[in-house]
This record gives structure tokens, sequence and C-alpha cells, in this order.
């Protein structure tokens, strides 16, 4: 293996101290205590592990945090009149709606129902045509983990060749814009792309961003490429007992490593960067409210 290993969870451990040190600055020099609130709507493995994770790290931040579980058959009224009350709640300054929604719910039309100055997700349309022109917004928070780790591992990221592989809402479109704006040469992928085994050798950053375990071998990694892999995935690990997971990314770790000059490993990659982007959001929000300089670094 000659890869460095980029280490995204001692990363985020050093995003959160920052965090935790403007939060203490905000109580003590201002009374104030940044809250974030968390709606999960239903059942969805991958969402219970996130808000799990992200309880405890709002907490441990020094931060107030508010957790509202619905039942899966919420109505859209329902959870709108909530989204309505913790948009005026004054010690609310981040709302974050758990994604997939059930079937039944109109994703668009709630996400785009929370105060845009507290979606700390980055996906309302207001925040997402912000990010789209370069001008101040809440940036969604894996796209921006991984430019933290990139801007660390990289320095300048000016007139590189950038794949992302996925164009999703919430991790490829805005990686994508992100990449743009620090002035990458910027290729998105997705399932209908050709011949994505050449697009990716171009790359000298890959983003993989699919949902599909390990789906990226070494040798589509051009050599000395920086590599971050996005996907959580859990795979069966009979070898850990019967019934027993594990988590994979989009990238197979042990053939990547070999080729790339930088790799994110899952878990311990962007997963624990994502939580971090979300405190470090939170925060900005809140002095966003109160018309108080903003945490240095945090934002893109
Ligand atoms: N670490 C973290 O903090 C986070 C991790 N994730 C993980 O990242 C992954 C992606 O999430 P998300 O963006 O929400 O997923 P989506 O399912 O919304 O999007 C997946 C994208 O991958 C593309 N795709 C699917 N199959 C292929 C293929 N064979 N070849 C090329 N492209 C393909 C799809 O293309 P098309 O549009 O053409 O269908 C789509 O654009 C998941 O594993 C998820 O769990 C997500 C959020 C946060
Ligand atoms: N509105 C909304 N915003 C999101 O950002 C959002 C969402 N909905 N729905 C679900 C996905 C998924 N996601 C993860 C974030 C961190 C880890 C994480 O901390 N992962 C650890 C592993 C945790 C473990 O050990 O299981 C790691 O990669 O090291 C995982 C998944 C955010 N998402």
């Amino acid at each position: 293996m000659s890869a460095t290993i980029i280490d995204g969870k001692a990363f985020a451990a050093k995003v959160r101290e920052q965090v935790a040190a403007h939060v203490a600055r905000l109580k003590d020099e201002h009374g104030i205590t940044p809250g974030l609130a968390v709606v999960l709507v239903g059942e969805d493995p991958a969402s219970e592990v996130y808000v799990r994770n992200k309880g405890k790290q709002t907490l441990e931040a020094g931060m107030n945090s508010f957790e509202h579980k619905l039942a899966a058959d919420t109505s859209e009224a329902d959870l709108l009149a909530l989204i309505d009350q913790l948009n005026t709640d004054p010690a609310v300054h981040g709302i974050l709606v758990q994604l997939p929604l059930p079937g039944h719910l109109n994703s668009d039309l709630v996400i785009n129902s929370i105060d845009p100055a507290k979606d700390v997700d980055g996906f309302h349309i207001s925040n997402v045509g912000l990010l789209g022109t370069g001008q101040k917004s809440m940036v969604p928070c894996t796209p921006l983990g991984c430019l933290m780790m990139l801007r660390d591992h990289l320095g300048s990221l000016s007139g590189l060749n950038a794949v992302v592989v996925g164009r999703s809402n919430i991790v490829g479109k805005p990686m994508a814009q992100l990449l743009l704006g620090d002035s990458c040469t910027v290729t998105i992928a997705h399932s209908r792309t050709k011949d994505l085994a050449e697009v990716c050798r171009r790359a000298d950053i890959l983003v993989a961003a699919v949902g599909r375990p390990e789906m990226i071998p070494g040798d589509w990694v051009k050599p000395g490429a920086t590599v971050i892999d996005v996907g959580i995935n859990r795979i069966p690990a009979p070898e850990k007992g019967e019934g027993k997971h594990r988590l994979v990314g989009d990238v197979e770790f042990a053939s990547a490593a070999e080729v790339a000059g930088a790799i994110t490993p899952v878990p311990g990659g962007v997963g624990p960067m994502t939580i971090a982007c979300l405190l470090a959001n939170t925060v900005t929000a809140c002095c966003r409210a109160n018309a108080l300089p903003e945490p240095e670094g945090l934002t893109a």
C-alpha cells in the first residue's frame, strides 16, 4: 500500500474542538447557546447511525440538541407544522430533516419549508442557488467535509481534474459546485456515463458518491490521485459472526490504496467529517442569526 490515508476521524475531532471553542465563547461573551433540531420520520438504518452519533457530538460541543422522532405515517401537514414551530423558535439555530423521507411525503416541499437561515443541510433551493452563484450560503455538510480534507491534503485545488461519480442533490451536485468554486475542471459522472473507468482514470481528484459497495477498483484510479470515498454501504460480514455486517465504501479500498496518492477510509473518512460540519454549520447559522462574527475556517 502506498497511499496516504486521510484520517477523517482525527480531522473531524479537530473541527469539533474548534466548534466547541466557538460555542464556549458565544456562551461566555453573549449568553447564547447554539441549538440544533433533528427531525427523523420513520426508521431508516443509515439515518439512525447518523442521528445517534450526531446527538452525542452536539452535546459534547456544548450545544443544545432537540430530537423529534415522528411515526412513519406522520402526515405532511403535521411535519410542516413542526418545521414551522422550529422556524420560529429562537433557541433553534439549525434544523435538519433526515432523508430519505417516507414515500408519502414530498421531500422538496418539506425541505423548502425550512427557514433558509436555519437550513444547516444546505438543501433549501435558496441555499442551492446561492452556492451555485458563488454567494454566501449554508453549504451541505458532506461535500463541505470532503472539501476541507482535499484543501488540507492538497493545498490548492486550482486547475486539477476532478471527477465526481454521483449526481444527487445531497452529495454529487453540491460537491461539484464546491470543486468548481476552487477552480477544478469538474466532470460529473452517473449511471448513464459511457466508459466510466476511462473517465475516472483522468481524475486527479476522484469523489465516489454512488452507494454501490466497492464499485470502483484500483485500476480506475490515476496513479497519485486523491480519492474521496463518500459511500457508506453495509454488507454482510460472516467472518465476524452470523448476521454481522461491516461498512465499506464505493471504492475498493485495498486495490485503490496501491495506486492513489491519498485516500479516505470507510469508516473513519467522510462520515465523521459530515457530522463535524453539521455542528460547524449550526454555529455559523447561530452567529449569522445574532449578527456576530462567524468562526473562521469552518465554512467554504
Ligand atoms: N459519508 C456521509 O456522510 C454520507 C454518505 N452517503 C453515502 O453516499 C452514497 C451516495 O449517496 P447519495 O448521493 O444520497 O445517493 P443517491 O442514490 O441519491 O445517488 C447515487 C448516484 O450514483 C449514481 N450511480 C448509481 N449507480 C451507478 C453506476 N453503476 N455507475 C455510475 N453512477 C451510478 C446515480 O446515477 P443516476 O443519477 O444516473 O441514477 C446517482 O447519481 C451512499 O452510499 C450513501 O450512503 C450519503 C450522504 C452522506
Ligand atoms: N438530511 C440529511 N442529511 C444528511 O447528511 C444525511 C441524511 N439526511 N440521511 C442519511 C445520510 C447518511 N449520513 C451519514 C453521516 C455520517 C455517517 C457516519 O458517521 N459514519 C461513520 C460510521 C458510523 C458507524 O460506525 O456505523 C464513518 O463513516 O466512520 C454515516 C452516514 C448523513 N446523511
